[in-house]
């Protein structure tokens, strides 16, 4: 099966750090991915640049990577200021962030849900008349730090209004990696039973180590868009608790050693997730960073042994 990747690491991968990366090495980071095989990428955030610092330079970071018209850019954007901006960059898709639970999205986007789903109208329409595709993301879909596991019918019904809307695409945010196979398997039939035309991406946390078992019982229904984030960076600033997106490198030896095609070369993959490592000075948990290609090690010899 072909599977589709947005990767992410540019914007959930770096959100959270708190020493600044450079506007250069945010451009390098999508240009390596790029350079990979990767063709969508969620680039960077125009939100408060009070609230999340390290995204500061959406502009800049736009600027420096171009226009392409054989990759797809997207950006968060929460309300109108931040359309205004997405505007004037020229983005190719804004992407509306809500949250599936009030303390969640008082946390996130000081706001109610209701007041969100207001929001996100107005940014809808000024991308409609900007000509722009918007698509929308919900954050805490499956399990929030402060309410426990979300209710499929709060899912459903914040869904069924941004469909209202106008919405034709949703991502569901894993936000705290506590999705599991059979939630996956309840939530988004559920809502493909509600709402058949809704387009559904899987967003998924591997704080829990489920990510590549969420992502199986998604392929198991068909699900064939993904997000992850290269060196299993990211974790939102207002999830106490959140750690990285599942891994690029991890989720595409996962698919084709499954036998999906991803387009993406593996092995520039990990070069690319090495160099990243030492771009935020520290080992990042994907595990085909460390693991050795399978074949490549040699045999211990018998004197090697004795010595243990
Ligand atoms: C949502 C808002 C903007 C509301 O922010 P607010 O404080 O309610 O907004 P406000 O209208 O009262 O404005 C307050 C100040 O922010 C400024 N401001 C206001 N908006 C913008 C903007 N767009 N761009 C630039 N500046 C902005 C505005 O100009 C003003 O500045 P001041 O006059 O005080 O200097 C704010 O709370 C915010 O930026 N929150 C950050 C949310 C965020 O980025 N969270 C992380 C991403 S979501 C996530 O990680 C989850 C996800 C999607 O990945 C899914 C998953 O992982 O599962």
């Amino acid at each position: 099966m072909k599977v589709e990747l947005t990767e992410v690491s540019s914007r959930d991968g770096l959100q959270s750090e708190t020493a600044p990366v450079s506007t250069a090495d945010k451009i390098e980071l999508v240009e390596r991915c790029i350079d990979a095989g990767l063709r969508r990428f969620e680039v960077t955030s125009f939100v408060s640049p009070r609230a999340v610092p390290q995204m500061a330079d959406a502009e800049e970071v736009l600027q420096g990577l171009g226009t392409r018209d054989d990759v797809v850019f997207q950006a968060l954007v929460p309300n109108l200021r931040g359309a205004e901006r997405a505007a004037r960059s020229g983005v190719h898709e804004w992407v509306c962030f809500l949250s599936a639970t009030e303390s969640h999205s008082r946390a996130n986007s000081n706001c109610s849900i209701q007041d969100a789903i207001a929001r996100l109208e107005s940014v809808r329409e000024l991308a409609a008349a900007e000509g722009r595709r918007a698509v929308a993301a919900l954050a805490v879909a499956f399990g929030c730090p402060f309410e426990g596991v979300t209710p499929t019918a709060q899912v459903l019904r914040i869904a069924g209004a941004l469909v209202d809307i106008g919405f034709e695409e949703l991502k569901l945010g894993d936000t705290i990696g506590t999705a599991t196979p059979s939630q996956i398997r309840t939530v988004v039939t559920a809502l493909r039973s509600a709402y058949p035309d809704l387009s559904l991406v899987l967003h998924l946390h591997d704080t829990r180590g489920l990510s590549l078992a969420n992502v199986l019982a998604g392929l198991s229904l068909g699900i064939t868009r993904y997000e992850s984030a290269l060196g299993g960076t990211g974790g939102c600033p207002f999830a106490p608790g959140a750690t990285g997106n599942v891994a690029t490198e991890d989720l595409v030896h996962f698919l084709h050693a499954e036998g999906h095609e991803t387009g993406v070369d593996f092995d520039q993959l990990v070069t690319h997730g090495r160099w990243l490592s030492g771009v935020l000075g520290r080992d990042l948990p994907a595990r085909l960073q460390k693991a050795p290609p399978i074949g490549a090690t040699r045999p211990l010899d018998a004197a090697a042994r004795a010595v243990g």
